[in-house]
């Protein structure tokens, strides 16, 4: 049938299917506009936010290493440095974020420095999520390798797959025998703005974070650049490391998560910055409220990333409906990815409860089996707990309408948040 034979019946219902697609298309754009804009409005107010209280550092032991626990940045940052500072043998060390900033220049300085001294310093950080900060800042001493994630890919074109990702880890693992992993990137602004949580395995258990490092690293590096294999101490470890590596197609994290909230048997305590689950990890969460156990999740009431708070946002009545704890970390950003599960299990690491990480960037997280790190893990909940809003159902349903607007406008974005 050609154009001019379609019956006005069929013509009034595509002019109406394209109006509604235009309009929504409208109403998204309009919304995000506007909360980008607010968000620029009050970003000078969140940065006179009033500060957090400090969990503290912890020291346990989990099987035969060392597993410290660091809530302040400054404190870590400042381990960190010592460590590279007294390597004799190899600094391996991987940021998604690393600022032109103080601390950005004391990293940069601190592995340069090792690298003259005739340690063996191996580098990646991610080209977009550095893509403001001068190239000419990432001055590297000659003996330096780095890798530098490219933005641009032409291997899209090819293995689309296995090109994609960004490199959203934080690592840094010095003399084969000390790791850190966690949520902090480098910068001044986490080192006292922001309550972030990371773990320095010191000992044998280190070996699985340096392999991860490995894994990556030889699969960019050109042949005689290549680190190499050392094995692993046991095979009945408590403390297992889990990879999202697109260049593998494995992203194990969320797998993690699913098996361990299906276990919980009495108490869930989840913190994480940004959280826009998928369908089956939120049902998971809702399935072990519905079967007694206390679910709590604690994200920032505000985040630095607005788009982010409102895709998260469009859960809170299912949630809070399902009988889910919802606490809203107050007065600073809270960027800790960790999880403790019935006083056993515990996870840190470099996943959020996201599409972005679960299921498309490269990320690393450990898995620890054990009462004495998890009791830690609950007294740094507790704590952060302390400083955050409990919301309930009846606060959350008298919100704005325009509020409930932006929530459903933003919906369909979620699986790109
Ligand atoms: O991507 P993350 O979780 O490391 O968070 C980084 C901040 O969002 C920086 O804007």
């Amino acid at each position: 049938m050609s154009a001019s034979e379609t019956s006005p019946l069929r013509q009034f219902i595509r002019k109406a299917v394209v109006r509604t697609a235009v309009g929504l298309v409208g109403a998204q754009a309009a919304t995000i506009g506007g909360l980008v804009g607010y968000d620029a409005l009050t970003k000078k107010q969140r940065k006179t936010r009033s500060g957090f209280p400090k969990p503290g550092h912890y020291g346990t032991d989990v099987a035969n290493s060392d597993v410290d626990v660091f809530t302040f940045g400054a404190d870590l940052y400042d381990d960190m440095l010592t460590q590279i500072a007294n390597a004799t043998h190899n600094v391996f060390l991987e940021s998604f974020i690393w600022k032109d900033d103080e601390y950005g220049q004391k990293f940069l300085d601190a592995i340069n420095r090792a690298s003259e001294r005739g340690v063996d310093v191996r580098v990646v950080y991610d080209g977009f999520g550095n893509l403001v900060v001068p190239n000419k800042f990432y001055r590297f001493h000659h003996d330096v390798h780095v890798y530098r994630f490219p933005v641009f890919r032409p291997r899209l074109f090819i293995t689309p797959l296995r090109a994609s990702g960004l490199t959203h880890r934080k690592l840094l693992i010095v003399d084969d025998n000390v790791a850190y992993i966690g949520g902090y990137n480098l910068g001044s602004t986490y080192a006292t703005e922001w309550r972030d949580t990371h773990l320095k395995v010191t000992g044998p258990d280190s070996w699985v974070l340096r392999q991860s490092f490995v894994t990556v690293w030889n699969t960019v590096a050109a042949r005689e650049d290549q680190i190499p294999r050392m094995d692993p101490p046991e095979w009945d470890s408590r403390v297992r490391c889990w990879s999202n590596l697109p260049m593998r197609r494995v992203y194990p994290i969320r797998g993690m998560y699913l098996q361990a909230i299906d276990r919980a048997k009495d108490h869930i305590y989840i913190s994480t910055p940004y959280f826009i689950p998928d369908h089956q990890i939120l049902d998971a969460l809702i399935r072990a409220q519905g079967r007694g156990v206390d679910v709590r999740i604690m994200v920032p009431m505000d985040s630095n990333h607005v788009l982010a708070d409102w895709g998260s946002r469009g859960f809170y009545v299912t949630m809070l409906k399902a009988g889910v704890t919802l606490l809203l970390y107050k007065g600073a950003m809270i960027h800790a990815k960790t999880a403790t599960i019935d006083g056993v299990w515990s996870t840190v690491g470099t996943a959020n409860i996201d599409r972005l990480s679960l299921s498309f960037n490269y990320e690393v997280n450990l898995e620890i089996i054990d009462n004495d790190l998890a009791a830690v893990m609950e007294r740094v909940f507790e704590v952060d707990s302390s400083n955050s809003h409990r919301l309930t159902l009846d606060e959350w349903q008298a919100r704005h309408p325009l509020a409930w607007v932006g929530e459903t406008a933003l919906a369909p974005l979620r699986p790109l948040l």
